[in-house]
């Protein structure tokens, strides 16, 4: 069974655009529980673009499934993460200026300190998840750190699938297999959507969670807009 972990940081992003509290974060993530979400993801940056690190304290009493805090394990990050001890930890390689998450980590390059991080994480009791691109080497690396899982980095696979080429999917069959013949816990994100995550599901064995933001309130977006404009309609109908 795949959980579905929502990334909420676009909902952060609409919040901030705005200042104020609309929407509300914490409510979202409610929500999302109530919907039927088996997880909460936020990516909290350095310069608290989308989400911020008082987001992360006040999410921690209502998350009641699964909690995955992704970042770059600076001290800031790493204090705040021990502080709030969710589910799950992902260590992502982001740059401070990256508009997005962009690659998965040179593991053979920061195994020492990604060694040190991972102990101190489950040290507090945090499952610990690393970022990586599907390279078989890679996962051999994370099997060296310690680490629980790896969270597999799917943009070249959506961007190939986008395309038409369902043989982007092979990388991540192998580097799956791999981590499974290894012990290591499979997680997945970047890009995933409604149209790429059924045949990544079917072809990849071993998932256990995805992480999905960016596709996802898209796609709300669109499927919500014809509801809300006739409700929009239906209020100006309505005599003085
Ligand atoms: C690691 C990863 O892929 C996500 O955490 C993603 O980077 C977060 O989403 P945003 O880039 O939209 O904040
Ligand atoms: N870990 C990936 C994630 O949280 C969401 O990525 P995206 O769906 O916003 O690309």
């Amino acid at each position: 069974m795949t959980k579905l972990s929502v990334n909420i940081n676009k909902i952060a992003t609409l919040r901030n655009s705005r200042g104020g509290d609309v929407p509300n974060v914490v409510q979202f993530a409610k929500d999302v529980q109530r919907f039927g979400a088996e997880g909460v993801t936020i990516h909290p940056r350095p310069d608290e673009r989308h989400i911020r690190y008082q987001d992360a304290r006040d999410l921690k009493p209502e998350v009641y499934t699964e909690y995955n805090i992704e970042g770059n394990p600076i001290k800031s990050f790493l204090d705040l993460v021990i502080s709030i001890k969710p589910t799950q930890v992902t260590l992502v390689p982001d740059a401070v200026d990256a508009i997005t998450s962009n690659a998965g980590w040179d593991i053979i390059k920061h195994k020492d300190f990604l060694i040190d991080v991972i102990q101190e994480f489950k040290q507090n009791g945090i499952r610990t998840s690393i970022f990586v691109d599907p390279v078989l080497k890679q996962i051999e690396g994370a099997k060296a750190t310690g680490t629980d899982r790896i969270e597999l980095y799917t943009e070249a696979y959506a961007h190939q699938y986008g395309l038409g080429n369902t043989e982007g999917v092979k990388p991540y069959v192998e580097c799956a297999e791999l981590a499974i013949d290894l012990g290591l816990g499979i997680n997945a994100g970047h890009d995933l959507s409604l149209d790429n995550i059924a045949f990544f599901k079917k072809n990849v064995p071993g998932v256990q969670e995805v992480s999905i933001g960016h596709a996802l309130i898209a796609e709300s977006l669109y499927l919500g807009v014809e509801n809300v404009i006739q409700m929009y309609l239906n209020k100006l109908k309505a005599k003085s």
